[in-house]
């Protein structure tokens, strides 16, 4: 049981962006990054998992291949945080909350339920009446991990999802997804730039480049000199910091401007 990808290709335009991807399988309850530079196809990879682009290859899902599943089961199975975050317009931030699950078929009552829970768990009960399009950028984020945890998929895609989240929001959105993992097996993969929040919650790093597989492992295994010069141009190291934990340090470009 897990998430398979194997000779995945995705064209958008005219270009290959994602060019015969083969990935080791995901287990549940794991957390893998997918780290690379801008263009390399994160985005595109995360959003043919959710079924918003049409991709070539095989994507099963607990040996299902996720382009069988039906709308209603997609949803209910693949969850998404996405880059760009739900506007809500003219709902409020319960409204909003509420119509995802009513969609998903869950019973009014348990919707309730699991909206005021995850308000709670995250501490954000405070803005559930604030209308959607009153919050900041940071808040929509957290509104959205909200709502993707209360689906409570069997995958979460999150592409970028501390891109607008202060310090304390991006380790509680990071605590809040290994609990989930944890707790429910679910599978989370996470398209990140930030490579310290990758060592801090992710087991596994894929490395992307040009729509191709550049490494694929532990972080100390995958981001060595060679790897970080050949992807991103740059110079850095993995270090321990005073309390045992890695942590990247990034020096230079290769070539600097
Ligand atoms: N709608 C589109 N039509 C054609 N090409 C596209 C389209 N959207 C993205 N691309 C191209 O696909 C490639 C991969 O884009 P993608 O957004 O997946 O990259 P990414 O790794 O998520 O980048 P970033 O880190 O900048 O968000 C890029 O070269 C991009 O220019």
């Amino acid at each position: 049981m897990s998430l398979q990808i194997s000779q995945l290709n995705i064209v958008r335009g005219k270009v290959a962006v994602v060019q015969s991807l083969d990935l080791a399988p995901m287990p549940p309850g794991s957390i893998t990054a997918l780290i690379g530079p801008n263009g390399a196809g994160k985005s595109t990879l995360i959003h043919a998992l959710a079924g918003s682009l049409p991709a070539r290859g095989q994507m099963l899902l607990d040996g299902v291949p996720l382009a069988s599943l039906t709308h209603r089961e997609r949803c209910q199975q693949v969850g998404l945080l996405p880059q760009t975050l739900p506007q809500g317009a003219g709902l409020t931030v319960y409204e909003l909350l509420l119509g995802g699950l009513l969609t998903l078929g869950l019973p009014h009552h348990q919707a309730e339920q699991r909206i005021e829970q995850g308000l709670q768990q995250l501490r954000l009960s405070h803005l559930a009446m604030r209308a959607m399009s009153s919050l900041s950028g940071g808040q929509r984020q957290m509104v959205a991990l909200v709502q993707l945890l209360a689906r409570q998929p069997r995958l979460l895609l999150l592409d970028e999802p501390s891109s607008a989240l202060d310090l304390h929001w991006q380790l509680a959105m990071v605590e809040a997804i290994s609990r989930d993992v944890r707790e429910r097996g679910s599978i989370a993969v996470l398209a990140l730039h930030d490579l310290n929040l990758a060592l801090r919650c992710c087991e596994r790093i894929i490395v992307l480049s040009e729509g191709r597989c550049a490494a694929d492992g532990s972080a100390l295994d995958v981001l060595d000199p060679d790897l970080l010069a050949k992807v991103y141009g740059i110079t850095g190291r993995i270090e321990q910091c005073s309390q045992g934990r890695p942590i990247f340090v990034l020096d230079h470009l290769v070539h600097p401007l």
